[in-house]
């Protein structure tokens, strides 16, 4: 797949801190790749340095395809983690004023505020001023700001933030089949489930540099242990004694117990002792959500990940 923007090595400091370091990635066409990490991992600024809003200190980023042509800036849509647009102006004059900065035809535009504007629920909005939409309406335009024309590249910070579930929704579609038409896009979010169900590859942050990166298949494959769920009245000793569990955490009746990574589910199964109390028993994988918990919070360390096939 073609790519289109290309980030190597990127690193910043502020001040004397080390920010970021070392970050290689790329974009390419027609994908969804995430960017995650916790509370001040470094996201924000990985996507402002990309943005040109500041400079690195180290590293390339190139917005260009396989073919060495370059991306015209007037073709890459940013939508920014901060929001706010002018406050007395109405909706379609801004949309309007944003696409003219792009070069974009107005009559084109017009059409594609009001299409956007319908699909988001705001319609009739067009002629209402940004101060008097509620936070979410004034998301949703700042969205449509960002992809008024259309935009080969797509750069999106946090886009569900402040969304109720429906709007989320919403952009999910949005997002996806904007990829599914050729766009390029970057995002970054906390909305795990959200992104597990969107991207195509992802890259996760933590403290500033690469803990994972790689498809989401991969990822899951590599990361995404088994779990076993018993619903029954079961003692610790009992369940941590058994092979292959790295980690059992209990609520009530329910143990959940967490599987080395080379378990194959059905043999583990076989050798479960006899007397265990089970009501019910579910084996999934460990969801993206809590892949990102354990980064976050060192359970599990995946200091040493390597690239994955990315
Ligand atoms: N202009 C700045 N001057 C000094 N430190 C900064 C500046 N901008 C960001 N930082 C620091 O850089 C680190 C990374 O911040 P950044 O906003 O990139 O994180 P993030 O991953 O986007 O976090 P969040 O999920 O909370 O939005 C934080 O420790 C933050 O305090």
């Amino acid at each position: 797949m073609e790519t289109m923007l290309s980030v190597k090595n990127l690193g910043k400091a502020f001040k004397d801190k080390q920010i970021i370091k070392d970050i290689s990635f790329d974009v390419r066409k027609g994908e969804i790749m995430a960017i995650l990490g916790p509370n001040g991992a470094g996201k924000s600024t990985t996507i402002r340095n990309i943005m040109g809003i500041m400079y690195p200190d180290a590293g390339t980023i190139d917005f260009q395809n396989s073919n060495g042509k370059d991306i015209p800036r007037n073709k890459i849509g940013y939508l920014p983690e901060e929001r706010g647009l002018y406050k007395n102006v109405n909706v379609m004059d801004i949309l309007l004023y944003l696409a003219e900065l792009k070069d974009y035809p107005l009559d084109k535009a017009k059409e594609r505020a009001l299409s956007y504007l319908k699909k988001f629920d705001l319609e009739g909005k067009d002629k209402v001023s940004v101060e008097e939409l509620s936070k979410g309406m004034g998301q949703k335009v700042q969205f449509i700001a960002s992809v008024i024309h259309e935009p080969e590249l797509l750069i999106l910070d946090e886009p569900f933030s402040g969304l109720d579930p429906v709007s989320q929704e919403l952009f999910k579609q949005e997002i996806r089949s904007l990829a599914e038409k050729g766009t390029a896009i970057l995002l970054s979010s906390h909305q795990m489930n959200l992104v597990e169900e969107m991207a195509d590859r992802l890259f996760m942050i933590h403290r500033g540099q690469k803990v994972i990166y790689g498809t989401m298949d991969d990822v899951k494959t590599q990361y995404a242990n088994f779990k076993c769920t018993i619903h029954g009245k079961n003692a610790y000793d009992d369940l941590i004694r058994i092979l292959g569990v790295q980690r059992v955490e209990q609520e009530d009746d329910k143990s959940i117990l967490y599987l080395a990574s080379d378990i194959h589910p059905a043999s583990w199964l076989k050798q479960l002792p006899e007397q265990l109390a089970i009501q019910e028993l579910t084996i999934d994988r460990i969801s993206l959500h809590e892949i990102f918990i354990d980064i976050a919070t060192d359970k599990n360390l995946l200091q040493e990940a390597g690239e994955l096939h990315a």
